[in-house]
């Protein structure tokens, strides 16, 4: 839904400090005269009329006499009765036209109880038809439509990532691409990757039908050896900030060795289950593979560079289901699905329900930091490089910091995390270092990477994340 909110994006900060609530029968505060031309059409409905019936004049108030509050006032009807996108768009435009208004006291006005209180009551009868059905899946709450205009100030626009084909045989010319799309992004996209979409399917369906278990349920298969089952704010991607955690209850399934045996839910309450998940890492392993490769090839190495190192002997290589419910506490603007931050491993397979909210940054020390939405494309998988590749091409290749934000749905993702045997040693490739282009960073054994990383975002027991 974010791509079609597109329009939302340019909003100005605003500055005014104060938090001050304005009641609704104030006088107008602030004049808004662009606000007649860009939002004008928007509220050509009842909203602009029924607002006008409320003046103290009875002559219909002309569009270009709108003020900021009234403006306000109108967006207030416009929510219990617009179409949704009709409401959310009106929302940004006014937004955006408001410039000097305070962002404060803009977000008391929509915080005001009306809007935080109630279900938003969309579409009238003469909004949908069966064959004009309503355009969003399900109703949203006010509340989380608030949270979307709070992401849309941060957004800009949809990054268009290379779509690299993995069954093409020029391999030189996919491996240049790929190497483009690693100095610029750092995310890309795979396509004839080798996994059926009968299969991505079926990965998605099975997972929700674990995040729908009870919680005892789910608790039973509580994590341990970095497998099985983590809650809610379990875990926090961005260390930094002071929400309590991320909003996202995960699952994850990794290599079965002696010593670590995953944890499966019982036949009984999910007969397919596991084949299903034992199906998908085998084959998103393979697929995984094949992208090392071609990330070898596109450093000048020998296509088998990263399996003579022993970085795939025994890859750490991690399924991790990820359920982002549509209930977050999303008006808080520290609450994240997964806050900021970069994959740890080598690299990342990434399967969404088509649901957004996936966000990248590619300029982290930039300020104000812009994030762009990345777009899920049916049957593709996006790919993004973790800090041990970065670590070994010496920041040639990205690890692109990325986070998800509130969709107002739910939302379902399964993360493929291919990352080094935990012998493997990363240090930086010669080919990536010159005199006077010396190594970053020193040599690091990959399961002590992976550890420390772990230990500083897990706001639960360590211990249960070791590998
Ligand atoms: O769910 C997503 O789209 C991204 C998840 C992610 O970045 C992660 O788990 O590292
Ligand atoms: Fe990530």
């Amino acid at each position: 839904m974010l791509q079609r909110m597109n329009g939302y994006t340019n909003v100005h900060p605003m500055q005014l400090p104060s938090r001050t609530a304005i009641p609704l029968n104030a006088p107008p505060l602030l004049s808004c005269r662009c606000f007649s031309r860009t939002t004008a059409s928007a509220f050509n409905t009842s909203s602009i009329q029924q607002h006008s019936r409320t003046n103290a004049s009875d002559e219909p108030q002309k569009a270009s006499d709108l003020t900021f509050q009234q403006a306000i006032q109108s967006l207030q009807v416009g929510a219990k009765t617009m179409n949704p996108l009709t409401y959310l768009s009106s929302l940004s435009r006014t937004m955006e036209c408001c410039k000097n208004a305070s962002e404060s006291s803009f977000f008391t006005i929509l915080d005001h109880r009306c809007l935080m209180e109630q279900r938003v009551k969309f579409w009238d009868s003469s909004c949908c038809s069966k064959s004009c059905p309503p355009s969003l899946r399900q109703p949203i709450r006010s509340k989380t439509l608030l949270a979307h205009s709070i992401n849309q100030r941060k957004m800009s626009q949809a990054l268009q990532l290379p779509i690299i084909d993995l069954s093409s045989d020029d391999r030189l010319s996919t491996a240049n691409l790929i190497r483009q799309a690693c100095v610029d992004h750092g995310f890309f996209y795979i396509v004839n990757h080798g996994l059926e979409e009968e299969l991505l399917k079926k990965v998605l369906e099975q997972s929700k039908m674990f995040f729908s278990l009870p919680v005892e349920e789910k608790m039973k298969l509580a994590v341990k050896n970095h497998r099985g089952y983590t809650g809610m704010y379990q875990e926090k991607l961005d260390p930094s900030l002071s929400a309590k955690g991320d909003s996202k209850e995960s699952f994850y399934i990794g290599p079965q060795t002696e010593n670590h045996l995953n944890q499966w839910p019982s036949e009984e309450d999910l007969p397919s289950w596991r084949s299903t998940m034992e199906a998908y890492h085998k084959k998103v392993l393979s697929a995984g593979t094949k992208v090392i490769s071609l990330i070898a090839l596109a450093l000048n190495l020998d296509e088998d560079f990263f399996e003579k190192l022993g970085a795939l002997n025994d890859p750490l290589a991690f399924i991790r289901l990820l359920h982002y419910p549509e209930d977050m506490d999303s008006t808080e603007e520290e609450t994240y699905g997964a806050s900021a931050h970069s994959d740890y491993g080598m690299i990342t397979l990434l399967l969404t329900d088509g649901v957004p909210g996936l966000q990248v940054c590619r300029e982290k020390s930039k300020q104000p930091q812009l994030w762009e939405d990345v777009p899920s494309i049916s049957g593709a998988l996006i790919v993004n490089i973790g800090d041990m590749m970065e670590r070994w091409t010496n920041c040639l290749f990205r690890s692109t910091l990325h986070r998800v934000v509130p969709a107002g749905e739910e939302r379902y993702s399964v993360a493929f995390f291919l990352d080094a045997d935990k012998d493997c040693i990363v240090e930086c490739l010669e080919s990536c270092c010159s005199e006077s282009c010396p190594p970053r960073f020193p040599p690091i054994r990959s399961s002590d990477y992976l550890q420390e990383r772990f230990r500083v975002t897990a706001t639960a027991s360590i211990e249960d994340y070791l590998l």
